[in-house]
């Protein structure tokens, strides 16, 4: 693919390509899978409502973190590899109990297997957040390098792509990102709209509700037909590109939100700081100096997505205390599962309370919903609306 030139005449060869490279890598990490038994990642339940994971190479100080935001000491050494296991920590915050994990580090070729990269990194499968911890010392010199770099490209312009390409690969962060990439995680993305179902005959049925810039029908038959799969019904509803197409079809496929947390500021400039702090899905922190750290369980608590139900009795106020935990997304039936598994069998109707700030793009979502729920059996609807409440804190309304 390397030296495939990019344009259009080549493009569907690149993406068949792209296909068979989706399907050896999933063929060799099942293979894997099953010759041994220590790839399933550590042994640490599930706990609590949702579960951190910390990433990032050796040093960077995931053990610090752990031990400043939870009640568990993580060994702190200033030498490489100091943590060799999974060690689970609980953050209480807004009421919520947070898994946070702090794993070894890994390197470069840890989807291969190298280190423990392959236990860590079917740990943060299971994960609701990957924080990603860099070093952000680091990446001040490696900025400084790739300064010097794109210098002497100008230089030896000959030689330019494959020193390009070593530039890219060298951003530590882009190292990370590219291990968790090669075993299907997509950080910081959204599913791709696409419906895709496997049928058992009839061929193959493709249709498109906006214009394919990227790839065109032939070429979905290709790559199906790469896979061995001759009958699917494919719709595609958004311009995607080959690879998230070839996503959709493997369909083990985790999305999962990513913060990337630069850890000891202490020691960069200011400015550079501010240059770190500006990119998206950043946080910047001293673990040691206990700089911004509060920010931090903001943005995990924000990136989490977590919905706080109350339970009212009627005649009195809700019990602002203790309340349920819910994911965003979740619907009235998950709640009653929270209160109690029997719950759903016997459950008839809810009366639902959402805070005003919730309205925003929603409203119209919850003005249906209390129309239709005038004229209908709540529980009839209940499980087609979602429960969301984004700032839970606000002034509370009746809705229902
Ligand atoms: N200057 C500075 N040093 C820090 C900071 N946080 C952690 N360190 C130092 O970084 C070193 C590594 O910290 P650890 O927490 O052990 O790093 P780790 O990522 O858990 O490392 P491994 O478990 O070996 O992968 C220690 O010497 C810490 O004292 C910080 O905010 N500023
Ligand atoms: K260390
Ligand atoms: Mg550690």
């Amino acid at each position: 693919m390397a030296r495939t030139q990019k344009n259009k005449a080549t493009e569907y060869h690149l993406g068949l390509l792209k296909a068979k490279i989706a399907k050896y890598r999933t063929q060799l990490l099942e293979s894997s899978k099953t010759k041994s038994e220590k790839g399933e990642g550590f042994d640490v339940m599930k706990s609590g409502d949702a579960r951190v994971a910390l990433i990032g190479f050796p040093s960077v100080g995931k053990s610090t973190l752990l031990s400043k935001l939870t009640k568990t000491e993580s060994a702190v050494a200033s030498y490489e590899f100091t943590t060799l296991t999974c060690i689970p920590g609980k953050i209480e915050y807004n009421g919520a109990s947070i898994q946070l994990l702090d794993l070894p580090g890994i390197i470069e070729g840890a989807a291969q297997g190298k280190g423990r990269g392959k236990q860590v990194i079917a740990v943060a499968r299971t994960a609701d957040l990957v924080l990603m911890m860099l070093d952000a010392t680091k990446s001040h010199q490696q900025r400084v390098l790739g300064r010097i770099i794109f210098v002497m490209i100008g230089i030896f312009q000959y030689v330019q792509a494959p020193l390009l390409q070593w530039c890219v690969l060298y951003s530590r962060r882009a190292l990370l990102e590219a291990e968790l990439e090669a075993v299907g995680i997509r950080l910081n993305r959204k599913r791709p709209n696409v419906y895709f179902k496997v049928k058992k005959g009839g061929g193959l049925s493709f249709n498109a509700t906006c214009k394919l810039t990227h790839f065109n029908e032939k070429m979905v038959y290709h790559i199906l037909h790469d896979y061995k799969i001759f009958n699917a019904e494919v719709l595609i509803r958004e311009d995607i590109t080959v690879d998230e197409f070839i996503d959709v079809v493997l369909g083990n496929r985790k999305y999962i939100t990513c913060i990337y947390c630069y850890n000891k500021i202490d020691q960069i400039t200011i400015e550079e700081v501010d240059r770190l702090a500006r990119e998206p899905y950043t946080v910047v922190v001293s673990c040691e100096a206990d700089l911004n750290l509060d920010y931090l369980l903001e943005q995990i608590w924000k990136h989490l997505n977590l919905v706080r139900v109350y339970t009212k009795k009627r005649g009195e106020y809700p019990d602002f205390d203790g309340g349920l935990i819910i994911r965003n997304g979740a619907t009235i039936e998950h709640v009653c599962h929270a209160v109690h598994r029997s719950l759903v069998d016997n459950f008839r109707f809810a009366l639902v309370w959402v805070s005003v700030a919730d309205w925003g793009f929603g409203s119209v979502r919850w003005l249906s919903f209390l129309a239709i729920a005038i004229y209908m059996r709540v529980d009839e609807i209940s499980t087609r609306f979602f429960v969301r409440a984004r700032q839970p804190n606000t002034t509370r309304s009746v809705l229902g």
